[in-house]
């Protein structure tokens, strides 16, 4: 297996899971650098962090990581516009289980476009693990199916 393609990894955590996330993505932080980070903002700034604080070895003086704008000021929006494009490899998002959050529309829509698109997407640590220890998780030939909507773009209205 090759593994030569940067990927697009989008991470993303409520307030009350983002120390969770942050422990993650320091456990995870090798296979995490040879991709590219796509975070909501707060989230993209704790991840930052942690991967800064690592500190030290060669390869983590570079990370590419592309910081949206925070959740509920249109971040969860954006990611999932990322998601209809096609540009996102996979979805790790930490949601917050015990909270109402301000942006709960948001929060329903990015996970109904990674289903709709078939994104693998991790929501709590465990599957974050099964996801990342995958080898399809870096394979280069790997492309979730997405269903064929043609019959629905072509309907006809009456
Ligand atoms: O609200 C979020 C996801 O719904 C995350 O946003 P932040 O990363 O800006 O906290």
């Amino acid at each position: 297996m090759t593994m030569k393609e940067k990927k697009k990894v989008a991470l993303v955590a409520h307030d009350n899971m983002k120390r969770d996330l942050a422990e993650w993505v320091d456990w995870n932080w090798e296979i995490l650098l040879r991709h590219h980070l796509v975070c909501t903002g707060t989230t993209g700034k704790m991840v930052t962090r942690t991967l800064t604080e690592r500190g030290g070895a060669e390869e983590i003086s570079h990370f590419d990581i592309t910081l949206l704008k925070s959740g509920p000021l249109g971040g969860d929006q954006q990611l999932g516009s990322m998601i209809a494009d096609g540009e996102i490899s996979a979805l790790i998002f930490f949601w917050d289980p015990m909270s109402a959050q301000p942006h709960d529309v948001d929060v329903k829509a990015l996970l109904r476009i990674a289903t709709l698109y078939n994104v693998p997407t991790a929501i709590n640590r465990s599957s974050a693990d099964f996801l990342i220890s995958s080898p399809l998780f870096e394979h280069d030939d790997y492309r979730p199916v997405v269903k064929d909507y043609t019959s629905y773009i072509e309907r006809v209205l009456k």
